[in-house]
């Protein structure tokens, strides 16, 4: 049998025959220069901020503890900076802040607020007038950075359910122009702003989330490149690994995302995920995996696993990688002919996730600092489908 081996991050395209296998060594990307493991860090923080009803504890709560769009309703006003902890396949803080939070007030602790590794979010109510949003936009910007240069700045004009795909461009687009000529009139033009459409109602504000929560993942060129490989390997067109808990995906291949087939994957979550629960065995947590990496890789027989064959001609396939994460992926119906093989290579897929994360465990760095620490050196060998 050939051997193929490679360490190229993008490895599409390059089918060898037989076995395909990537080799890096284990924890030279996460050492420092000199050769020590870096300090233990805090979680890193979401900062949700914007005017009072636009909107962040619906947010915070549709999209971390699932609760359906149409209770926001009955939400009470945020009076106290709330802190979430998520615990998931990363540990995270999600912080909802009150919509009349003063910055100059000297109870308002910007450096120990803004100064740890994350991401803020500022959302602006689009069915609402957005100038004074505007305003408290650029004030918070303006803040955030003096502080912390670093911080990914994330804009979720929010609501967009009640607009026209016309008046949501516009709007769009307004946002963006004023945003960058006042920031450039302040002498900050060369900030980086992300702006989403966002809804509670729709896929919209998970897509989002997933966009903002993948900027945190130093794992995800790795995550990327092992997801490529199992694509090209497997006859498989589309693969999203997905958060089970809040349905954000973290990492996908790198042919593009439509929102259709990223709806499709998020509902199938829902089916299986919910049902293995309710009927399904109940797993223990898991241990750390082995660290030596074995040739014998059967896909785990307690995982949930399903397989719908849409009327496309497509197939739905959802393998749970383990209790945080689950692999979904839309491959032809072809593939499955060979379906002993495409299990085989998802269980080599499950272990490759497991010592990712694993790595990260072990070297003592329990979430993300930087895409530096990418956590490579993972080794894979799928069989070609
Ligand atoms: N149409 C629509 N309404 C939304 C959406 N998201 C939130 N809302 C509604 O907006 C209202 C205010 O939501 P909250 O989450 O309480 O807003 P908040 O920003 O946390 O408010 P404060 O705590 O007062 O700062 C609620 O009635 C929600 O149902 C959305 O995507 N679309």
């Amino acid at each position: 049998m050939d051997i193929w081996q490679g360490t190229s991050h993008n490895n599409r395209g390059r089918n060898p025959s037989g076995i395909y296998a990537i080799m890096e060594s284990l924890q030279s990307s996460i050492m420092s220069a000199d050769g020590q493991l870096p300090s233990v860090r805090a979680r890193p923080r979401l900062l949700l901020m914007g005017l009072r009803r636009c909107g962040k504890s619906s947010i915070q709560k549709v999209v971390f503890h699932k609760m359906p769009p149409n209770e926001t309703l009955f939400l009470e006003s945020t009076s106290k900076i709330t802190k979430d902890n998520i615990n998931s396949f990363i540990d995270f803080q999600v912080w909802d802040f009150p919509g009349q939070i003063d910055f100059f007030d000297p109870t308002f602790d910007a450096d120990s607020i803004f100064g740890e590794i994350g991401a803020l979010i500022f959302i602006i109510d689009a069915q609402d007038d957005y100038l004074d949003a505007l305003q408290k936009l650029h004030v918070t910007i303006t803040r955030a950075l003096a502080v912390n240069p670093n911080i990914h700045l994330e804009v979720f004009i929010h609501k967009v359910d009640g607009l026209s795909d016309d008046y949501k461009i516009d709007t769009q687009r307004d946002i963006q122009q004023r945003t960058s000529d006042e920031l450039a009139d302040v002498g900050l033009d060369n900030v980086t702003l992300n702006f989403h459409l966002t809804s509670i109602y729709d896929h919209s504000i998970f897509e989002a989330f997933s966009k903002v929560i993948q900027k945190l993942i130093p794992q995800l060129p790795t995550l990327e490149n092992l997801l490529n490989i199992l694509c090209s390997n497997s006859g498989i067109e589309k693969a999203y690994l997905f958060d089970v808990l809040s349905k954000i995906y973290i990492a996908t291949d790198s042919s593009p995302v439509d929102m259709q087939s990223y709806e499709i994957c998020s509902d199938f979550i829902d089916v299986v995920i919910d049902v293995s629960t309710i009927y399904g065995y109940d797993r223990p947590t898991p241990s750390l995996p082995p660290t030596s990496t074995s040739t014998t890789t059967p896909t785990d027989p307690d995982s949930a696993g399903s397989i719908i064959k849409l009327s496309n001609g497509l197939v739905l396939y959802l393998r749970e990688i383990n209790r945080y994460l689950a692999l979904i992926c839309l491959m032809r119906s072809e593939a499955l002919d060979k379906h002993g093989l495409v299990e085989w290579n998802v269980g080599c897929f499950q272990k490759a996730i497991e010592e990712v994360f694993d790595i990260e465990k072990r070297s003592g760095v329990p979430t993300p600092g930087g895409p530096e620490e990418g956590g490579e050196g993972v080794r894979i060998e799928l069989a070609i489908v």
